[in-house]
């Protein structure tokens, strides 16, 4: 993995950091790096995150999604960190077994796909490290009642992953489910890299051996120096640039394949350096679709952003064929590869010249390992930022208040602020 942090300074962007200060923020770099290795050292809450690679029970995911191998379908149930890491590595590599995440609670959504799998064919993977998450219980409460009506024995076709008590772990005891423990010490954001993440990835027959090769690449290349890390030379360029003004950082990948890369990041981003009135804002694009949508106001708008430009180097590719449509035939015998691949260097060059901030990530290309690698860069990456903010990065206590009202409002909890749960004046417009 490259990361390009020549458009975030000073000499072209608008905020930019000046060389003298990322020189002297390279001295926190190389503390903050210290403060990280003793925390992996001692396989400290959070941290233990990085050691994840040598801390993965292959043997034990595979045994465990075996008994499914004959499904055609995986249906993943669980929310944010129990689905987004899956998620992305199903989105960026081709299985022969389709991959549906049921993590919202849309009632339509979650009706209209079970109208249409064949659950007989189904494998089902319920994950919540709590095992008390209510989105969770409900989507797997409704799957389960599916399979009933349509005759599929569930126990036969669920495995759980969860933490050693809650309500999943209860189940799986109860049921004599096939399950999976979620690794200590590590927040759910940051667990892709475990069964978590991996045991859907086996399930679908990828090769999470090599999704692992590319996490201990990015391991190897963590050094005490920004300007000798990649996955560092991100955190604290984003970390530099908010101080300066960036506030939104637009996560802008060339490639369908990692959309829901970008919204992995963002809870990854979000939910660990958001603290204490801090932290830069993810923003969820995709090139080239979003030229066409927001690059109005990436480049005219308010010089409160910077833009994350992604693509692999390599891509499969398709020709476009001649064609003698007025002005277009330059676009003939060109391939589509050819095409996104200008589309990213005119936009960037765009932002440049606009004296936006942007930094560039190129990966080798989209598959196991180089997603291995991503993943746990940006997984340092957003540690490091911890560190710089100076924020504990493993919590997010920010997201209990409303899990009690929602509680609190349909009677599973005592919440006494349940009838001040939305304050407001009425001017309802109608
Ligand atoms: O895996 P669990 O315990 O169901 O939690 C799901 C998600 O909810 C959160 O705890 C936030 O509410 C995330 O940090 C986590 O990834």
């Amino acid at each position: 993995m490259q990361v390009d942090i020549g458009n975030a300074l000073a000499e072209v962007a608008t905020p930019g950091i000046p060389r003298e200060a990322l020189d002297r923020l390279d001295d926190r770099v190389a503390a903050a790096h210290e403060r990280i290795e003793a925390g992996r050292a001692s396989d400290e809450h959070g941290y233990a995150t990085l050691n994840q690679p040598a801390n993965v029970d292959v043997d034990a995911i595979q045994a465990a999604v075996e008994p499914f191998d004959d499904c055609e379908n995986l249906v993943n149930v669980g929310i944010g960190g129990s689905a987004l890491g899956a998620a992305t590595i199903s989105a960026a590599l081709d299985s022969d077994v389709d991959a549906y995440y049921l993590d919202n609670v849309d009632p339509k959504w979650v009706a209209d796909h079970l109208e249409t799998i064949d659950l007989s064919k189904t494998a089902l993977n319920v994950v919540s490290k709590s095992g008390m998450t209510a989105e969770t219980l409900s989507n797997f409460l409704v799957v389960r009642e599916a399979m009933e009506a349509a005759g599929v024995d569930w126990t036969e076709r669920t495995w759980v992953t969860t933490g050693p008590e809650g309500n999943l772990r209860d189940l799986a005891e109860k049921h004599d489910l096939p399950s999976l423990p979620v690794p200590d010490g590590v927040p759910g954001r940051f667990s892709v890299l475990s069964t978590v993440g991996l045991a859907a990835a086996a399930l679908q027959g990828h090769d999470i051996e090599a999704i692992l090769d590319g996490a201990r690449d990015a391991d190897d290349a963590l050094a005490p120096s920004l300007f000798d890390s990649p996955a560092y030379a991100y955190g604290a360029v984003n970390y530099a640039l908010d101080q300066r003004g960036a506030g939104i950082n637009v996560q802008l990948p060339y490639a369908e394949s990692l959309e829901t890369y970008a919204e992995w990041y963002s809870q990854l981003w979000a939910e660990s350096v958001g603290k204490d009135g801090v932290g830069q804002t993810p923003v969820r694009a995709l090139g080239a679709t979003d030229q066409h949508s927001q690059l109005q106001l990436y480049r005219a708008g308010p010089h409160d952003k910077m833009v994350t430009f992604i693509r692999p180097q390599e891509r499969e590719d398709t020709t476009i064929p001649e064609t003698d449509l007025e002005g277009l035939s330059y676009l003939g015998g060109l391939t589509l590869g050819e095409l996104i691949d200008a589309e990213f260097e005119a936009t960037e060059a765009s932002l440049a010249n606009a004296g936006l901030p942007n930094v560039r990530i190129e990966i080798d290309r989209v598959d196991e390992r180089a997603i291995g690698e991503l993943l746990y860069s940006m997984e340092a990456a957003t540690i490091l930022a911890g560190e710089l903010y100076n924020v504990d990065a493993f919590v997010q206590p920010a997201v209990e208040w409303g899990k009690k009202a929602t509680r609190g409002l349909l009677g599973g909890g005592d919440f006494e602020e349940a009838d001040e749960v939305a304050e407001k004046t009425e001017l309802t417009i109608e």
